[in-house]
């Protein structure tokens, strides 16, 4: 059934066949069959250059794969959704996007900006108070409403991650995507993000997390995605994929993975 938009109601949020994509003559990322539906949760794992962020940016339509008759990746049911579509349901949380935060600007006005798809606000726009309203709303979502006016510049890495998790729900987007969100964070700072990602997964949104370890991967998220050379190496639970010997193949080196309440780790 499609709906107003035009997407299929019944449909898979993202749907993915046989994409591939080459980068200088050589196949940076395969995938041959993998689907996410509403409101689920995935984790992404793989060693350094398997083609996790290409993973991604397939589905946030920032790479495109070899043509096929059939497109290969598809958004709610739609082979070519508006990226405006893709943009208001996307969050996307990053280490990368916290080097661009550079400039001296109150976190409000960062978290603002997220309505924008700018860093700060942009110029000559005068901000109604009800998006002033949903950005103070965010940043007290994340028990960090006292640091509204603060410069960004004045703010530590875990302070400053958060606003930008902030900036991200402001638009109240449907699906977040972590990518390796914890990079760079104290082990306070990972506690408060990974509490993050549980309380929005909790709430119905789908998580989507790259990562490169089993600690970031919240009890809330059940499914992986393991992808090593340029290809999915499994695709299924964390119960059967979470163990010593798998984690041993993926990263081609001897691993042991304990369990404890939920949480994994790997050492
Ligand atoms: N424009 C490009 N030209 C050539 N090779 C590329 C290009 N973009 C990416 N690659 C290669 O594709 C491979 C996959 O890159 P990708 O960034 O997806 O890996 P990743 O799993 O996210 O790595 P990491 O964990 O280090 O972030 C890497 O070997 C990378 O060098």
């Amino acid at each position: 059934m499609l709906t107003q938009a035009g997407s299929c109601a019944s449909a898979p949020l993202f749907q993915i066949r046989d994409a591939e994509v080459v980068r200088a003559g050589k196949t940076i990322l395969h995938v041959a069959d993998f689907s996410l539906d509403e409101g689920e949760h995935v984790a992404l794992l793989g060693p350094n250059g398997a083609g996790k962020s290409t993973f991604i940016q397939l589905l946030t339509r920032e790479v495109f794969p070899l043509f096929r008759e059939e497109p290969p990746v598809r958004f709610r049911g739609q082979a070519r959704p508006l990226l405006e579509d893709i943009r208001s349901s996307l969050g996307i949380v990053s280490a990368t996007m916290h080097d661009q935060v550079r400039v001296h600007l109150p976190a409000i006005e960062i978290v603002m900006g997220g309505v924008f798809g700018t860093l700060g606000l942009p110029m000559r726009v005068s901000v109604d108070g009800e998006v002033r309203d949903r950005a103070r709303d965010a940043l007290e979502r994340l028990g960090i409403g006292d640091l509204a006016n603060r410069d960004i510049m004045t703010l530590s890495t875990g302070q400053v991650r958060r606003v930008l998790v902030a900036r991200e729900l402001v638009r109240d987007p449907q699906v977040l995507v972590f990518d390796e969100p914890c990079t760079g964070l104290d082990p306070q700072g990972m506690y408060h993000l990974r509490q993050i990602m549980s309380t929005l997964a909790e709430d119905g949104r789908s998580i989507i997390l790259v990562t490169h370890y089993p600690e970031d991967i919240v009890p809330e998220i059940d499914r992986i995605l393991l992808i090593k050379d340029a290809a999915v190496f499994a695709n299924g639970s964390k119960e059967r994929l979470l163990t010593s010997e798998v984690m041993s193949d993926l990263f081609s080196v001897p691993l042991t993975v304990a369990k404890h309440d939920g949480w994994y780790s790997l050492y």
